[in-house]
């Protein structure tokens, strides 16, 4: 598999970086900016999240901040594995409403590039999962909003084995149909 892997939602894309191994384990470099600009992206992270889910089915989501602390996220699997989902909700987008959806787990090292613009979500596949992600901006939760996972009109296939386990917050997100999306689709960049 390529380093770098684009999907049917431009700006998003997956992202396999080397691992050497050898008889202690294996090193990868999960993060390196010149590497990805010479991939023609250029995004300056400035916060890193950790998560840990105990139970197998939590699903965290569909999560963004809107403008002006939007966030790209660069997102990979500490540990166990998950099912990480975007979906493009830029106005205009001739790819509006439409997700991807890839495992990532500590086994297979892969990562997805989340562009602002982008609800994010994930299903946990493993008891214990960690995931690990960057962000292009802070934290602001006056900027914070979700809208449900399960919405028919987006249709995601998180292929659960059992009923999702949820925050609060994620159980009263509100439906897509109601959802006024702040971004805006701004041609290929
Ligand atoms: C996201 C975040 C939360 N918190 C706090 C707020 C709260 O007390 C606690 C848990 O927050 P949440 O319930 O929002 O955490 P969580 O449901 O894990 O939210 C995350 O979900 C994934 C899918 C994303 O894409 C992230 O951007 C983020 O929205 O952590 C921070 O201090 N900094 C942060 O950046």
């Amino acid at each position: 598999m390529d380093f770098l892997t684009e999907t049917k939602l431009q700006g998003v894309v997956l992202l396999n970086p080397p691992r050497f191994g050898d008889a202690r384990g294996f090193f990868s470099e999960s993060w390196n900016r010149k590497k990805m600009l010479a991939q023609g992206i250029d995004i300056d992270f400035v916060q890193d999240n950790h998560s840990v889910s105990a139970a197998v089915n939590t699903v965290r989501g569909l999560h963004f901040q809107s403008p002006p602390h939007a966030q790209a996220k660069l997102v990979r699997c500490g540990r166990g594995a998950l099912f990480d989902v975007a979906v493009d909700v830029r106005k205009g987008s001739p790819t509006f409403g439409e997700w991807v959806g890839y495992e990532l787990s500590a086994e297979n090292g892969l990562q997805l590039l989340i562009p602002a613009g982008f609800l994010h979500g994930f299903a946990t596949r493993t008891p214990d999962t960690e995931i690990i992600y960057k962000c292009s901006d802070y934290y602001a939760p006056e900027c914070d909003g979700a809208v449900r996972f399960d919405d028919p009109d987006i249709g995601i296939d998180w292929g659960l084995s059992g009923p999702a386990v949820l925050s609060e917050k994620d159980a009263q997100a509100q439906v897509f149909s109601e959802f006024d999306s702040p971004f805006v689709y701004e041609g290929d960049q």
